[in-house]
């Protein structure tokens, strides 16, 4: 075999148990994790997490950042967030400001909503929160909003729902309201909004007009992207040289880039903007991944998940040699190594994420079933689908593409996107606009009267969905070991703390020391069929105990 042939075979392959625990460990380090390992599950169901202590109901299991996320293209309008820790940014003027005028509704000569209609609307989610200790301000369920609804809309148009099975496998619950509706789903009929007078909407932009009681909610100030793109914003010079090093810098289109080809890398953006968001994420893997092996000996755990110090380093991560990346060998310090050896070290953390090839994996729609030429059709869609942004992508990279050539292969590129496809990768962060409106409505109705006049024809123009919650793809190092179960012990949650792109796992009921910590990546309270029936799309057939025993009865 090909030495090239021989590297692509090694980044496909599920790695050894001992390589895996060699990963974890180190990743242990980092203090992602506390309490859990990650092991051999048995039964072909690949690793798990299992708890080293005991947790107790509530508590939170993991929280953990991702290892590459990427908001969404289109909710960048609705959401102006940190590109990195995906927290909003600027103020809650700003974001209403942005919402504002770039979603500003037509005048429609439509009747305004009255107020009560509006109260009634905001009560209705107090109302559903304050059954929940747990949840309190619009610390509800922000992992699942309307998630679904929203990304299966939004998310490319290759109508493969692809963004549905994601949030599917997230364990992400969306909320309902009294009447069956999704909040705050991006309601695209929305045409009783009003607009808002366009010096308003100014005001709000350049910040001469402070909303009452915005100072309760502050948001960290707007820092610009280093290579000078307006597509990247973030919360802190931090934030911002993190994103540049591990990815950003060959993936901005600013002028202080170092992306090989910006107009081509444009291209590709375009194609991932009109077809699927997954492919930012993807670009992301790839971009870390020349990057890493760019260093020699690349650190095993990622800088920026080990607070800006590498783990498991052999060389601390020395620049290579420019020789090595035009594909001789580097030579530093003693260190000999390959260019693709350096790849495969740099491929370590993504080697972990389980893997399928991306048209095999994703789910036939429910119309072709037993349709086989259709459905083989649909395949080769898709594959055409990722041969597209791949060439697009390869030609963004330059001569790096060639040095790198198996991380640009089709093999590997298919399974990074299959990666997101099958794993726990929703990002949704919740709207600090949803708990500034939250905070109105809880005023008394003296104060309310006083602050009406200006808050009520805010949330006229924003209409029914006045807030949007920051939503992408993300992967995560930890919560993608999640198996599922359909009585799982832990769940995906946002409390209001939790206000980043960090996953959150909580405690369903206490949790002994040595059990697996499982979650569900569907709705656990559908039939054993149902249930059956969508774990299908993630290839496999649950035989949980529950499932064991709705079997028996069924
Ligand atoms: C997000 S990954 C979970 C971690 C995975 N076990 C690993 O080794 O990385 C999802 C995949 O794990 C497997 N899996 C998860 N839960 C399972 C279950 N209850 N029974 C069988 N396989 C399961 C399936 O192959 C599924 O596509």
């Amino acid at each position: 075999m090909e030495k090239m042939d021989r590297v692509v075979a090694k980044m496909v392959e599920t790695p050894s148990p001992q390589r895996m625990q060699r990963f974890y460990s180190a990743l242990k380090v980092t203090g992602i994790g506390e309490g859990l390992v990650v092991r051999d599950v048995g039964e072909g169901k690949g690793k798990g997490i299992f708890a080293s202590k005991t947790f107790e109901e509530g508590d939170p299991v993991l929280i953990e950042p991702p290892l590459v996320a990427a908001q969404d293209t289109a909710n960048k309008v609705d959401a102006l967030v940190c590109a990195h820790c995906f927290q909003y940014v600027g103020s809650i003027e700003l974001q209403i400001g942005r919402r504002l005028s770039l979603n500003q509704p037509q005048a429609s000569g439509r009747p305004a909503e009255t107020p009560e209609a509006e109260t009634l609307d905001l009560d209705k989610r107090s109302g559903s929160e304050a059954s929940d200790d747990e949840v309190t301000g619009s610390g509800q369920g922000t992992n699942g909003f309307g998630s679904r609804e929203v990304t299966g809309s939004g998310q490319g148009t290759n109508g493969f729902g692809s963004r549905e099975a994601i949030d599917k496998v997230n364990g992400l619950e969306t909320e309902l309201d009294e009447e069956g509706e999704h909040y705050c789903e991006v309601d695209e009929s929305d045409d009783e909004r009003i607009p808002a007078p366009p010096e308003t909407v100014t005001a709000l932009l350049d910040g001469t007009l402070k909303l009452p009681l915005s100072e309760q909610i502050p948001l960290p100030a707007v820092v610009e992207c280093l290579g000078g793109c307006s597509e990247n914003v973030y919360c802190s010079d931090t934030c911002a040289s993190i994103s540049w090093e591990a990815h950003h810098k060959l993936l901005c289109a600013g002028p202080r880039s170092e992306a090989a080809d910006t107009e081509a890398l444009r291209g590709f953006r375009d194609f991932a903007d009109g077809s699927n968001n997954i492919f930012h994420a993807a670009a992301q893997v790839v971009a870390a991944t020349v990057l890493r092996a760019r260093k020699v000996g690349a650190p095993i755990i990622p800088e920026h998940l080990a607070g800006g110090v590498g783990i498991g380093s052999e060389g601390r991560g020395r620049r290579r040699s420019s020789r090595a990346v035009t594909g001789g060998r580097a030579s530093e310090g003693g260190d000999e190594i390959s260019d693709l050896d350096a790849l495969l070290r740099a491929w370590e953390p993504f080697s972990m994420g389980w893997k399928g090839v991306w048209w095999e994996s994703v789910a036939c729609p429910p119309e072709m079933e037993g349709r086989p030429e259709e459905e083989a059709e649909f395949r080769a869609s898709i594959r055409e689908l990722c041969d597209g942004s791949l060439q697009l992508l390869r030609a963004a990279f330059g001569r790096e593409a060639e040095t790198y050539r198996p991380l640009f292969s089709l093999e590997v590129y298919s399974r990074i996107i299959g990666m997101f496809e099958l794993n726990n990768l929703a990002l949704v962060v919740q709207s600090p606009v949803e708990n500034y409106f939250l905070a109105i409505d809880e005023l008394s109705e003296d104060e309310k009267r006083k602050v009406e006049p200006v808050t009520k024809p805010l949330l006229d123009a924003l209409g029914r969905s006045y807030s949007a919650h920051c939503e992408g793809t993300a992967f995560y190092m930890l919560q993608s070991c999640a198996n599922h179960s359909c009585a799982p012990n832990a769940r995906a949650f946002k409390r209001e703390q939790d206000v980043n792109g960090h996953a959150v796992l909580l405690a369903n009921r206490r949790i002994e020391v040595g059990e697996e910590v499982t979650i569900s990546y569907i709705d656990e309270s559908d039939s054993y069929i149902d249930r059956q029936r969508a774990l299908a799309d993630y290839g496999f057939v649950c035989r949980c105990l529950r499932c064991l025993t709705d079997s028996l009865n069924d």
